[in-house]
This record gives C-alpha cells, structure tokens and sequence, in this order.
C-alpha cells in the first residue's frame, strides 16, 4: 500500500491542526534556548503581599463560581486542588484524563480572579481586571468553548483567523476596557506582533495563561510542536501572572518539561488524576491481514451492541469501512476532517443522539464529543501511539457503565505507520542545501530590520523536506540557536470551494468575485490584485473570504503564506559554519524519527507483554492500579493469561529484479532516502513534482523494512 500527503485529508485546514498536535513531529531539544517563565509571587504585577493568601477564600469563591455561574454542584477529581493553587498565585500542571474536566480548571480561576480581588481589596483603580488567556490549538473546540460560557453568561471570545477585522478590532477594544474574562488564541497567534504588543498592554494584564494540550511542549510527547514551546517565552514577554498547563496525556518525562518550561514546582504544582477506570474492558487480537480481521469487526460489533467509534488512519478507509458496515447490517457512518462542515454537525448530532451507531472515524473524532454512553471504541488501525490509544479509549463508557476496547493489530498496518514516521525525516544533504541557499539568498535588509522572507511550500519542493519539517527546522533555529524569530506573516494567495455562496452584493464581495479566477473546484483570489482592481482594502477583502468561511459559504484556503523572520544574530556566514549548523539540526530530526518508531512499538508491547493491559497502561504514564493491583482482572491478558502473538507475514527474499527497476526509473544517486521512500512508498515533495509517486516502482519494495532498503541505497549512492 502507499501512501501520500493527500491520504492524511491535508485539504481541509482543521485536519491539519488536528493532524499537526496528534501526528509525530519532528523536531528536537530545545532545551538550551529555554526561557523561563517566572512563577507565583514572583511573576505577579502586584506586590507579592497582595496576592491573597487563605486557600479557603479562594476556594468558598471558586466553589460560588462553579455553582452559580457553571450551575454544578461540585468540583470532582483534583479540580479544587488545582483551581486553589492558581487562585493563591501559583502555576500548575493538570493531567485529567478526556472528559476529566480539565477546562474547569482555567474557566473558574477565570470568573473568580476578580472576585478575589474585590473581596481583598487589591488592584482597585488602574490594575482592575485582565484576563484568562487560553492558548488552544483546535479552532472548533475553541468556539464551542467560547459560546458555552457566553451562555453561560461569562465575557469570552476567541481570536482565530476566521475573525473579521471588524469582530478582532471590538475584541481588542473590549480587552483593553476590562470587558472580557477568558479569551481563547491558537498557538499560531502569538507570532504575531501586534498581538503579542496588545496582550502586553491588556488592562490589568494577563492573570493567568491556559495552555491547553500542553504536552506538545514536550520533546517527549508523542504531539511535540516547537512552536509550542514559544508559549513559554510569550508567557514571560506578557508577564502572565501564573500559568496553567493542561493536558490528558502525560508520561512522567513529559509532565516533567512541561514544569521545566513554565518553572512549576513538580512536587506541588502537578495535579493528576489516575487514567485507570475500571468499566473499560481492554481487548487485542492479532491479523495477518484486514480480510481476516474484517469478519472478527463484525462479530464483535454484533455481540457489544451500542453507540461505538472505530478508528482507522486514512480518511479514504474511515468511508470505506463504513460503507462496507452498512453493507453488513451496521448502522454506521464515517466522520473524518476532510468533510464539509454542515455535514461534520449532522453527522456528530446523530450520533450524539443515537443508541446504535457505529462511526468509522480519523482521529479527527472525538475531541469535545461528550456522550456518555460510548459503549465500544476499536482500533482498527494501529494506533499511532499509547498516549493516541489512551486517549481515544477515554472516550468510552464515561457514564461509568461497562464499556469495551479492542485492538485489532494487524501485520498489515505497520507498513502504513512505518510510512508516516520515514516520510518526515529528510536527507541531511537536502537540510544542508536548504540552510545554506536560505541563509545566502533569502535574507534582505541590514541592521536590525534584516529579515529572512521565505515561502515553506517553495522551500518544500525544492529542498524535498516536509512542510512541517521545514517549519519546525526554522523553528530550531529560532529557540535552539536563537538565530532568528519569526514575526507576522504574509498570505498572498487565497482559494475557495464554494459550498452555497449566498446573493451579496457590497463592493468588497463584487470586487473578490470579479477579481477572482474560477477554475473546476477552486476560485483562486490574489488579494493583492483584487485590492489594486477594485480599490478596496487587503483587510475588508481578507474578513469577508474569512466571514464566508466562517458561515460556511465557502471552504477557505490559503495559499502562498510567506514566512518572516526577523534576524537577531549575525547569521553563520561560512560554507563550513553553516554546515556545521545544518548537521546539529538534521541530528534532532533523526532523533525524533528514532522516538516516533520506538512510540510505534510501544503499542505493540502493550499487546504481546507479558501483563495486564491496564496496568502496562497505567505504568507508561508513571501510574498504578488501584490498591497497587497488579491485574485489571478483566483485559486480554487477565482472561487468558497468554500474551497476544503478534502474526507476521512470511519474509519475503530481497527481490533484485524490483530493485534494479527502482534504479532504472530513479536515475539520480545523490540521496539514497529519495530511493528508499519511493521503493517502499512514501512520497516526498521531490517525488510527487518528479510524478515518481505515479509510477509502476512507487512502493514496488513496500514488503522490504525501510532500513534494509536504505543500507541497499545507500551503498549505490556511495558507489560500493
Ligand atoms: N465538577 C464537575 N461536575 C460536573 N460536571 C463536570 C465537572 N467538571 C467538568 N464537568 C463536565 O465534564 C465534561 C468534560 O469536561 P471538559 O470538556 O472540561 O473535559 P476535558 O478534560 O477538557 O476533556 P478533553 O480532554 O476531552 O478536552 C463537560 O461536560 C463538563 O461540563
């Protein structure tokens, strides 16, 4: 099977976000660069004797909060704990597992910061105020979040690229009032000067900084994001008062840099909750192929009736399983981010409401889905790791009731996981060139206004290196190497579908119709030209596509972003030096790469060890069952007490006929990965423009292992 970027549904620009936290990056540590935020007391813009001391006060306020404006009871599991440390000043780290109410945690601090204030008599006058800031990578969540507390009656907003300058200018504007309590950001947002320099200014300042899905500031994490870990640095630059990081999945190692990153105490500020619940039964069978796994689907299905989610990787596989179910009896549908949005609601609202239905799903499902009586989820597919799995099996059985889990591992599947992890790390000879033509011929201006403007599509065709992969080596450069930092950057190019473009009639949506060319599937609009044409602003034309986007009219994309960076150190200017840098960042790619297939077998020993799933579960997040237990009593292993063998297909022998092909239809030697990743499948930016992935040897060798391939590569290439 192979495999390409169109595969993953990369079209729609919520996937990519989805696909951009869950997927494994690939980058490396950070470490050196790391700027820390200050904590507690020390970090507070009022004097540190002001900072109100009696947990008791804060947490009758939260408990007030929680009950009159949440309308709930109680705080459950270590929401109190955690909710009082921040109201007393401090940071804090929470590992809930899904639906553990982690959200809470930031929203009643938000709401009762300010109430606290009052009753201590402190920040009257010119420091009333400020707000919660939440840095959340999920645009859909955010907004579901936003008007839940609106709802709710609690002054929140978000600031996503779907806002209209118009709906942004009166966000600011109620910010710097004092009008809002919570405001929601995507991580990407704070690259952006002028939000970075009107959150420093905030009235009252920031009082306290969410970061939502805090573990992709781990190297660790199975979600890494460089990016991420310039929250730590913003967090310093807007002297956030305290600071919270969120996350359901944590092993201790990644629990343990997040504190690093924001200076949380680990011994007091870590608040955990145990991830074992005991009405999820844990099942894994092992297949040699889907053929053989297909019929167990359905009997399983049919012996644990009930709402279920089946999870496979592709989107193209999510509707043809679903089909095939529905073909079998099942009812059942497919859900994955590729689809439209109208379509995504229908498609959650009935299952939200159904007591049957079976959804066929990416890992695009799920998140922010709260229905309590998911009785069955199932991989599929292998799961991309334990901290993935983990996560998606929360998703059953919330209402407490017994609830099943099955692993289908099946030989077939590695091939495609393999595909994903070998299709990041690029040749070092292309990192190398990439830095050395960046670094010569990309640069313009002098002194401190010099900057770095370059576009990440064109630097990915022609160097042959991953969108992501460029992003998080520049990223490395800015964090790492403190070489550069990149600033606001630049669309040039936007593209829509339409989906049900409504009558408007107003100069600026005249203008982008008229300035526009339409082609099959996509209308294609250069701002910059439709601006000049119809004499309207890059600004009105850039919210409307966004408000129509945001509406639904249109499915919006934008294309030829180009990327700033401004220059804060004289750039390494040597072939030698330069070399010398390429070579430190191409090693943190390999590490990932070698973290991202470990990550791999990790779900695999789950499988085949000799121990209560739920326990080898427990363990990997530094965790244990209840009473020290050291069986669930009711997993794979604890019905059978034999470990699951993982079937493998026989070795097929080394096929020299397919391998002279591949050399014949490649003719370049200079990057033996180049070879590998066609014989096996992978395709590259460099193979889809050489149209490599469309020929007969694209994935011929897809039965080798990757190493064995790129050893066999490599000796042609050096000439052996
Ligand atoms: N103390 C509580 N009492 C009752 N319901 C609660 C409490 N805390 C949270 N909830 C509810 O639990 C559900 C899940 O909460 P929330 O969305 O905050 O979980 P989460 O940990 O952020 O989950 P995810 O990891 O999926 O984002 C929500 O419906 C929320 O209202």
């Amino acid at each position: 099977m192979s495999m390409s970027d169109d595969d993953f549904g990369l079209s729609s620009s919520d996937e990519l976000e989805l696909q951009a936290v869950a997927d494994q990056a690939d980058n490396g540590t950070l470490n050196g660069s790391r700027k820390h935020a200050r904590t507690g007391s020390e970090q507070h813009n009022e004097p540190p004797s002001k900072v109100p001391k009696t947990t008791d006060a804060a947490l009758n306020i939260a408990t007030e909060v929680l009950q009159s404006r949440f309308k709930l009871p109680a705080f459950r599991l270590k929401q109190a704990h955690a909710v009082s440390r921040v109201l007393r000043g401090g940071s804090a780290v929470v590992v809930f597992p899904t639906g553990g109410g982690k959200s809470l945690c930031y929203q009643v601090p938000g709401v009762a910061i300010k109430r606290l204030d009052k009753l201590h008599g402190v920040r009257q006058g010119h420091a009333e105020g400020g707000i919660t800031l939440v840095v959340s990578p999920l645009i859909a969540l955010m907004k579901d979040q936003v008007d839940a507390l609106k709802r709710l009656g609690i002054r929140a907003e978000a600031m996503d690229s779907s806002k209209s300058k118009e709906e942004y200018m009166s966000t600011v504007e109620d910010m710097r009032e004092g009008m809002l309590d919570i405001l929601y950001c995507a991580p990407e947002r704070l690259n952006n000067e002028g939000f970075v320099a009107s959150m420093a200014s905030v009235k009252g300042g920031v009082r306290l900084l969410a970061v939502d899905e805090a573990h992709c500031i781990s190297e660790w994490g199975h979600a890494f994001r460089p990016d991420y870990l310039k929250v730590a640095r913003f967090a310093k630059e807007i002297q956030a008062e305290r600071v919270i990081c969120l996350t359901a999945t944590a092993t201790p190692k990644v629990a343990e840099d997040v504190c690093k990153a924001f200076d949380i105490p680990p011994e007091e500020g870590v608040f955990r909750t145990p991830t074992y619940r005991d009405n999820l039964h844990l099942h894994a069978r092992s297949f040699l192929t889907k053929e053989e796994s297909y019929p167990e689907l359905i009997k399983f299905l049919n012996q644990h009736p009930g709402p279920s989610i089946v999870y496979v990787t592709l989107q193209k596989h999510a509707e043809q399983l679903a089909d095939r179910l529905r073909r079998s009896k099942l009812r059942s549908r497919h859900f994955h981010a590729g689809m439209a949005p109208d379509e995504k609601v229908a498609c959650q609202d009935e299952f939200m409401a159904s007591k049957n239905m079976i959804i066929c799903a990416t890992i695009a499902f799920g998140m922010g889905i709260d229905k309590a009586n998911i009785r069955n989820v199932i991989h599929y597919d292998i799961p991309r790791s334990l901290e993935g799995y983990s996560q998606e099996i929360g998703r059953a059985g919330r209402d407490g009731k017994e609830s099943h889990c099955m692993l289908f591992m099946c030989a077939e599947d590695f091939h495609l996981r393999e595909s994903f992890t070998r299709g990041d790390l690029p040749s070092r000879q292309s990192v190398r060139s990439m830095i050395q033509n960046v670094f010569s011929t990309m640069v313009s201006g002098t002194g401190k206004g010099t900057i770095i403007e370059l576009s990440l599509q064109q630097v990915s065709k022609e160097w042959d290196i991953k969108q992501t992969v460029a992003k998080n080596i520049f990223a490395q450069l800015e964090l790492r190497f403190g070489l550069i930092r990149e600033t606001t950057p630049k669309y040039t190019q936007y593209q829509y579908k339409e989906l049900k473009l409504p009558t408007d009639n107003s100069p600026v949506a005249q203008a982008i119709l008229e300035g526009s060319r339409k082609a099959k599937l996509w209308t294609y609009v250069d701002v910059d030209s439709v601006s000049k044409k119809g004499s309207i602003s890059r600004e009105s034309i850039v919210s409307r596509l966004n408000d129509w986007n945001e509406r639904g009219f249109i499915q919006l994309e934008t294309k030829n972003v180009h990327q700033i960076y401004l220059v804060l150190k004289p750039l390494p200017s040597t072939g030698q030096d330069r070399q010398a840098l390429s070579d430190k960042v191409y090693r943190e790619l390999e590490i990932r790469e070698q973290q991202d297939l470990e990550r791999m077998d990790q779900v695999t020993n789950l499988v085949v060890g000799k121990q209560c799933f739920a326990l080898a579960l427990a363990k990997h997040f530094g965790d244990e069952l209840p009473d020290k237990a050291q069986e669930c009593g009711h997993c794979t292993w604890c019905e059978t007490h034999q470990p699951v063998e993982l079937k493998k297909p026989p070795q097929v022998p080394w096929d020299s006929k397919a391998f002279a092909k591949v050399l014949e239809a490649v003719p370049e030697r200079d990057d033996p990965r180049y070879l590998a990743r066609i014989a096996f499948g992978i395709a590259s930016p460099r193979a889809t423009q050489a149209k490599m992935t469309k020929n007969r040897v694209f994935g011929s060798m897809e039965d080798c292992s990757f190493a064995t391939l790129l050893d066999a590569f490599t000796k042609v290439c050096d000439g052996e």
